[in-house]
């Protein structure tokens, strides 16, 4: 069809200024077919060239003058050209009987507000649609959103729904090196997810604790011994760190300078998610020049940790030296290290801010939550502590005041991982409230085939297919007042996935276990450590508490500096 060929061409051809005039090459083919990788100017085969087509009769002149234009006009006109082709093809777009209903208005008015207030974009598709499935197009992807519980069976469980295709096009906030990130094989992703699970045995997760609890406790003693913090700074910095610790070097996890500098990092990646650089990654937006660097200059501290680590021939008690010592590629070191990074600092962040926020406005939570720790304390006659904390007290890096056996950090160290697993009801019951409630999450994948149905309605093989949380964790009908935040209440058990805060069927979160003692972690130390109530911007009791915005699909965070948490140390030395 001439049509879709010289569609296909117009959105691939750019063209480069050379001192010999114009030269065309290709930035990028089709979406799926090209990621976008700046070592790839190939230059256009001679059959290829504009002229050579056979549709292009009477395009000659607007060839010509296109390509002797300058590269702002070339670039504005190659994006016109871009958005009204999407435009038309969207608008011809025919739905077969059993296709889900489309939204109304054209395709490209859907982007914005699905990237940027999805929760209630979504929200208004099932409601102007009237259906439990609906479909929309992001470009050219057609996605597909799926509400109720016969949807969400066959959405946790169906073999051809594929978690890594959809994260890959509609997430786009993961650092993308070509050949590391951008298209791992799923045998290195399998690799990477056993690695993940060795971080978690018993032995390393043990070996953990009193470092995390370090952190935390050179961290919280930078807060001073009273004031104002924002959890989505102060709280979130914290379980980055943690997050650096479990998952990288000593080198990194010991230089607070560079973990700072790696959140900066992180957090460009974030605000640089833009609906353009996600589903247009190859056009060199400044989000999109900014986000290239940012993860030019993660790739480079992740891998001179590595070599310097291998130049050094020391080994370390780090994850690091696990991942060397297991014999795999450097790709999947970085890989596992750049990945999951951003998998564990976003999720772990989000549910602590949340978490202490919620303490603060619910005291008897607060209480309850000290008096589980205080029992833990109490029924352990806690050892001296172990050599992996005393030698981050000693690390030239991080001058903090040596660890005294009587401090919160020592005395919680010597509590057994058992204990913090299994002897911790109210902690459980917190973090199973604070992820139903403040976990703004958006299942996506991709169906990699064959075509399925769900609620009687077609999911073509290569539809992408989004779930969004929202459907189960905020519907009254399985929690009565949805946004209340009420530990006590229980999953109700005769609904299938009536609680997803860590995945469900095939697809359930493999750093589980990490992720729920380093929330137990930083609620004992901060619980102890501190008294600690929310304020409005006033410094008066927040009233009404603040609520979880899930149109911010990272944190989940109300207008920034809307409240503050006010806290005052205790006598409980950190
Ligand atoms: C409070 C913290 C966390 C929460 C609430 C959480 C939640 C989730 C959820 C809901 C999923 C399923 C996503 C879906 O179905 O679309 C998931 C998957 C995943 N999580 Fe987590 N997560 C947390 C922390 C972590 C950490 C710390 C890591 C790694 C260190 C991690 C690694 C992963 C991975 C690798 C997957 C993908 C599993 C797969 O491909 O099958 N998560 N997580």
């Amino acid at each position: 069809m001439p049509c879709s060929r010289s569609i296909k061409w117009h959105t691939s051809i750019a063209c480069r200024c050379t001192p010999a005039g114009p030269e065309r090459i290709i930035i990028a083919h089709a979406l799926e077919d090209f990621p976008f990788d700046p070592t790839f100017p190939l230059t256009l085969p001679p059959q290829f060239s504009i002229a050579a087509m056979p549709y292009s009769v009477g395009l000659q002149s607007a060839a010509n003058a296109f390509l002797s234009a300058g590269f702002s006009t070339q670039f504005t006109l190659a994006v016109i050209a871009f958005l009204l082709i999407v435009f038309i093809t969207s608008a011809l777009q025919k739905e077969g009987v059993d296709a889900p209903k489309s939204l109304p208005g054209n395709s490209l008015f859907h982007i914005v507000p699905f990237f940027r207030r999805r929760h209630q974009f979504l929200k208004w598709g099932f409601d102007v649609t009237g259906e439990n499935v609906f479909q929309f197009n992001l470009l050219r992807n057609t996605v597909i959103v799926v509400s109720g519980e016969n949807a969400r069976q066959t959405f946790f469980t169906a073999k051809g729904l594929d978690l890594t295709e959809g994260f890959k096009i509609l997430s786009g906030a993961i650092p993308m090196v070509k050949g590391v990130t951008s298209d791992l094989q799923t045998r290195r992703i399998a690799l990477i997810h056993k690695r993940l699970a060795n971080v978690q045995r018993n032995a390393s997760l043990s070996s953990l604790i009193p470092l995390l609890l370090q952190d935390a406790r050179r961290m919280m003693e930078g807060w001073g011994s009273s004031g104002q913090l924002d959890p989505f700074e102060n709280v979130y910095e914290l379980l980055f760190q943690f997050t650096i610790r479990s998952l990288s070097c000593v080198e990194i996890s010991d230089d607070p300078a560079l973990v700072s500098r790696l959140k900066t990092l992180y957090d460009t990646l974030d605000t640089g998610t833009t609906p353009a650089t996600v589903l247009l990654p190859w056009l060199p937006t400044p989000a999109m020049i900014q986000k290239l660097w940012a993860t030019k200059d993660i790739y480079e501290i992740v891998i001179k940790a590595i070599n310097d680590r291998e130049k050094s021939g020391i080994s370390r008690d780090d994850t690091l030296q696990m991942l060397l010592d297991s014999g795999d590629e450097k790709l999947v070191v970085v890989g596992f290290i750049m990945g999951l990074l951003i998998a564990g600092a976003r999720a772990t962040g989000t549910t602590a801010s949340w978490l202490m926020t919620y303490l603060g406005g619910n005291q008897e939570w607060r209480l309850k939550a000290a008096a589980e720790v205080e029992a833990l304390l109490a029924s352990r006659s806690y050892s001296p502590l172990s050599s992996p904390t005393s030698t981050t007290s000693e690390s030239p890096f991080s001058p903090i005041s040596p660890v005294s056996q009587s401090s919160l950090a020592a005395r919680l160290s010597a509590i057994p991982l058992e204990a913090w697993e299994n002897e911790t009801p109210i902690m459980d019951a917190l973090i199973r409230e604070t992820t139903r409630v403040a976990q703004p999450h958006t299942a996506m994948r991709r169906n990699l085939g064959p075509e399925l149905y769900i609620n009687n309605k077609i999911i073509p093989t290569g539809a992408y297919v989004i779930y969004p949380f929202s459907d189960i964790h905020l519907n009254p009908d399985i929690y009565p007042d949805p946004w209340k935040f009420d530990p006590a209440r229980k999953v109700p058990e005769h609904i299938p996935f009536a609680y997803a805060g860590w995945g469900g069927g095939k697809t359930t979160c493999l750093g589980t276990r990490l992720a729920k003692v380093e929330l137990k972690l930083v609620t004992a130390m901060f619980v102890l450590g501190f008294q600690h109530s929310v304020v409005d911007r006033h410094g008066k009791p927040a009233d009404p508490l603040p609520v979880p915005n899930w149109n911010d699909i990272l944190l989940c965070r109300p207008p920034v500096g809307s409240f503050k948490l006010k806290y005052e140390r205790t006598s409980a030395e950190l």
